[in-house]
């Protein structure tokens, strides 16, 4: 075969592969659930790889039954990755692995299994029930399936029983497993843990790189990123400029100019309440409000003026500081882009400041 076509066949197995296995995932992040559905995935794949050669195998040599029941298992199997992925109900989709599983290994130690090392196979319950139904109630299961298991060798009379093993060998299955259940327990602890700490710090992430620090409210790409996610009807943009801040920082130094900030998005805030918004320091001392349709943005616009010429600060030494802001209005039209509707923003914010401040200017949108 050709280099770049084995190329080809290497690239297209890893995607086939990749999609089988995460299919069903809530989100791509390496949360509990996506981690989950990728481990059934496998254990779907991993079992219809083994089942269905035996199964044919089965077949051909004339063993009908165990043949038919080798296809029906894959079959299952089958079943269950299409409706993980399709339903992303991966708690279903770890009962339809987890309860066959336990049975199954609980017959084939009071069968003793094929040549009686039908035993040798127990000890895949707790991983597997740890990994797909977490520390809880996997622990739970295992438990469960211990008193099971001593129930089996130790009170039934069993085919188990007639195969000749020392007597020792029922106590030290009992223990290994334990052992297994032990620390599987202790992986499953730590990579849950360390799976939260994952996640816990993406979130601190999300919010770092959303956020600014200064006054809490949204940056620039938070209030895009929020814009995009919901469907805002033609909602209004108001934008707005602290007139003369310059002033503050030279006047009382930067601290307050900085505490004059936090002051204004805290009335902005406080001002916004009634109305479904989103507020963003787009820089400096400039800010954006995305006001949701209001017949009554202009009075929005005006009472926040109002309310910022009202607000002040006072210094350590009792002095007020006071400030106005400017404001331009304008509407972002359906399925226009923000760029668009905010350079007209930026021009009514030029004329409210052109013509002496303290001012809001809106522009009807063309
Ligand atoms: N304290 C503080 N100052 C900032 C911050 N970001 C920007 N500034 C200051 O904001 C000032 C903005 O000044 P200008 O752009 O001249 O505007 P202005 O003084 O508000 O005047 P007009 O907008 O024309 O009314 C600059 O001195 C910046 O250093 C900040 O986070 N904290």
């Amino acid at each position: 075969m050709p280099k770049s076509k084995a190329i080809l066949w290497h690239r297209k197995w890893k995607l086939w592969f990749s999609t089988t296995l995460n299919a069903g995932e809530i989100n791509h992040s390496f949360t509990n659930s996506s981690r989950r559905a990728f481990i059934i995935n496998l254990f779907c794949l991993v079992g219809v790889l083994f089942t269905v050669p035996l199964g044919i195998l089965s077949l051909a040599k004339g063993n009908f039954l165990v043949g038919t029941s080798l296809l029906t298992i894959a079959a299952i199997y089958t079943l269950n990755h299409l409706y993980l992925r399709l339903t992303k109900n991966y708690l279903f989709s770890a009962n339809v692995i987890l309860y066959p599983l336990y049975t199954l290994m609980l017959y084939l130690v009071y069968s003793g299994g094929v040549n009686g090392t039908g035993h040798v196979w127990i000890y895949c319950v707790p991983p597997v029930s740890l990994f797909l139904h977490g520390l809880k109630r996997g622990l739970l299961e295992v438990f469960l399936f211990i008193l099971a298991l001593i129930f089996i060798l130790f009170f039934l009379d069993t085919p188990f029983d007639r195969l000749g093993y020392h007597p020792d060998l029922k106590s030290r299955i009992i223990y290994s497993f334990v052992l297994i259940a032990f620390l599987s327990t202790i992986y499953e602890y730590i990579s849950s843990r360390f799976n939260q700490s994952l996640q816990e710090l993406s979130v601190q992430l999300e919010r770092a790189a959303t956020t600014d620090p200064l006054t809490g409210l949204l940056n620039r790409r938070g209030l895009e990123q929020q814009l995009e996610q919901r469907d805002w009807a033609a909602p209004a943009l108001l934008l707005m400029d602290v007139d003369h801040f310059k002033h503050i920082n030279d006047e009382y130094g930067h601290e307050y100019g900085d505490a004059y900030l936090q002051l204004v998005a805290a009335t902005l805030e406080e001002q916004l309440t009634k109305y479904p918004n989103l507020i963003s320091r787009w820089g400096g001392e400039e800010f954006l409000v995305v006001l949701e349709q209001t017949a009554s943005k202009m009075d929005v616009a005006e009472s926040i003026r109002k309310e910022i010429a009202r607000v002040h600060l006072i210094t350590q030494q009792g002095e007020p500081i006071k400030a106005t802001i400017s404001i331009g209005v304008t509407e972002l039209k359906v399925g226009e882009s923000v760029i668009r509707a905010l350079n007209r923003a930026d021009k009514a914010l030029y004329e409210a400041k052109n013509s002496g401040r303290n001012k809001v200017v809106m522009t009807k949108s063309k």
